[in-house]
């Protein structure tokens, strides 16, 4: 059983502001995108990563493929995220049995959680890492609340998100005019019911600039 990471950093990174995307920008001696390469690299699970970065940063993309030995090839992504997630896609069609996709703006992943996912995939055929809401959560409309969600049932989703790769595929290629905002989407849009497992906050998605002070005291404590 083969297993691909695609990894997502084709981000211009709108929210988080300034001119070198977020995932590219050094937290300590190394680059965001670096720490979830590093994990994949190291895990056993993962035969192969492909990398999808914005057009410019050709000489990211070779840095990386010749630091990273799993990296076997980067290419460009496109202007919305489930556009670069297809493009990834295909490039691996027809190279691995399953697919972990990533943003490379989470950089705090760990191994365990890479042979948690692997693991649950081989029965589930899709599964991604969650935490549940920790606030109360309120559905509002103009700045009204309407009504409280029961925060049991409220899970905030992350990556990576695995798939056995036929389906994630034929999902996307049904729903191919679709921009959803998460890989889950495709395959809940199949009517299937994909898995969730227990994630972890460190998981989180740098962003705002806001979430990149966390990623410091995080990568200064805990990843150094
Ligand atoms: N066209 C895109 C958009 C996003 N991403 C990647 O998907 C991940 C999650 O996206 P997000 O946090 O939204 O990043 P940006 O799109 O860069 O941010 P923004 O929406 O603020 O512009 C990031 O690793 C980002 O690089 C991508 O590969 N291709
Ligand atoms: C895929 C994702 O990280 C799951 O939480 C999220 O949906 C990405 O959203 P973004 O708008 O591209 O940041």
């Amino acid at each position: 059983m083969t297993t691909f990471a695609i990894v997502c950093a084709a981000g211009s990174g709108k929210r988080f502001g300034g001119k070198t995307p977020k995932q590219f920008l050094f937290l300590n001696n190394k680059m965001v995108i670096e720490y979830s390469l590093s994990v994949f690299e190291n895990s056993p699970f993962i035969d192969s990563v492909v990398i999808l970065i914005p057009s410019g940063y050709r000489e990211i993309g070779d840095l990386l493929k010749e630091k990273y030995k799993k990296v076997i090839l980067w290419d460009y992504g496109e202007d919305e995220r489930a556009k670069t997630v297809k493009k990834g896609l295909e490039l691996v069609k027809g190279m691995c049995d399953f697919v972990a996709i990533h943003d490379a703006a989470r950089p705090f992943i760990n191994l365990s959680l890479i042979e948690n996912l692997i693991l649950e995939v081989k029965s589930s055929y899709a599964v991604a890492p969650a935490v549940l809401a920790k606030d109360t959560v309120k559905y509002v409309t103009d700045g009204y609340i309407e009504s409280t969600i029961p925060r049991e049932k409220v899970y905030l989703v992350q990556t990576p998100q695995v798939f056995k790769f036929d389906l994630i595929y034929t999902a996307y290629k049904k729903f191919e005019d679709i921009c959803f905002t998460d890989d889950l989407q495709y395959v809940e849009a199949l009517g299937v019911k994909p898995k969730i497992i227990e994630g972890t906050s460190l998981n989180f998605k740098i962003t705002t600039q806001e979430d990149m002070i966390f990623a410091k005291a995080v990568a200064e404590n805990l990843f150094k």
